[in-house]
């Protein structure tokens, strides 16, 4: 009989500084199979624990744990190299290369066998990505949202068990958005998927559980529906503009949807409480610039 890989995510107390700054603040995280959202606003903190779990950036200190191994012993580092898979933001690629070239030399620095198991590995992400076709159209010649496939094509080789992704679905058209939940939904029930967005509708589409970071702390770990419940009682919609400081925004049918942290009280008297969607949930626990995070969301 096969052991079960051991496919954990486990951080404690990890606090992680550039200089003075500290970008990450006493992080613990506890992540499995199944897609996990990052949620936070820019300069959160989201980008640098992602690094942190793709091995590409020290986690300061505290403690790591990928994949049932210590990131920071040399050997068992390289294990989890080769079982993860990593879309940073902003990816860049050797424009001379082939889409097909790009890849066949990513798998050769993953190792993942010799040239025709190498090949076809190519050839299949190729295909889960809808790139198959472009295969020998230069990196330079394919459109912004060919090259985020790309990317992608690049963090699928080899099944990862932990497949890190951050912004995945910048630049990606509608048909190609609902691809890409296709493929990421298959692939985490067997393996852990870390989804950094602000992309609020492919968080309430494809994640099962959701860490929101504000300023380098854990203010959210749980299921989308324990975010929903913080922000029932506090959404609102009716007529007019209530003003007074407090997140609203005008509907197409010209009424106002409107949020009030802290409060459960209705904005005016014509105001109706609604249901909340993740997108008012996420923005009552951050809060929204010259406006205070819920009380009861904190
Ligand atoms: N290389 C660096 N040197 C110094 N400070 C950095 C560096 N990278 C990030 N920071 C700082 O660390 C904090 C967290 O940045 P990070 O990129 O992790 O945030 P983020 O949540 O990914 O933001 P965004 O949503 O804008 O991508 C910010 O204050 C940022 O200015």
């Amino acid at each position: 009989m096969t052991a079960v890989p051991d496919r954990r995510v486990v951080l404690r107390g990890v606090t992680r500084r550039y200089g003075t700054r500290t970008a990450l603040d006493g992080v613990d995280l506890d992540l499995g199979p199944g897609v996990t959202g990052l949620l936070g606003r820019n300069g959160a903190g989201k980008t640098t624990l992602m690094r942190c779990l793709a091995t590409d950036l020290d986690a300061g200190s505290g403690e790591v744990c990928l994949l049932g191994l210590d990131p920071t012993r040399a050997p068992e580092r390289t294990d989890i190299r080769r079982r993860l898979g990593y879309l940073p933001q902003n990816p860049d690629f050797y424009p001379h290369f082939t889409a097909f070239a790009l890849l066949d030399y990513m798998a050769v620095l993953k190792e993942l066998g010799g040239r025709r198991a190498r090949h076809d590995e190519v050839r299949r992400v190729l295909r889960q990505v809808g790139l198959y076709d472009r295969r020998h159209s230069r990196v330079r010649r394919l459109s912004g949202g060919m090259r985020q496939r790309l990317a992608l094509a690049s963090a699928l080789m080899g099944d990862p068990d932990l497949l890190l992704l951050d912004e995945p679905t910048v630049g990606l058209d509608p048909e190609q958005r609902i691809r890409f939940r296709n493929l990421v939904s298959r692939l985490a029930v067997d393996s852990t998927v870390v989804l950094s967005t602000h992309q609020i509708e492919d968080v309430a589409a494809l994640c099962g559980h959701i860490v929101c970071l504000d300023r380098g702390r854990v203010v959210f770990d749980g299921a989308p529906g324990a975010l929903l419940d913080r922000a029932r009682g506090h959404v609102w919609e009716g007529p007019g503009d209530p003003g007074s400081g407090l997140t609203s925004w005008r509907l197409p049918d010209g009424r106002h949807r409107v949020l009030t942290p802290g409060s459960p009280l209705p904005p005016g008297e014509a105001f109706g409480a609604v249901e909340p969607t993740l997108e008012d949930a996420y923005l009552l626990l951050v809060g929204v610039s010259g406006t205070e995070p819920a009380g009861a969301a904190r």
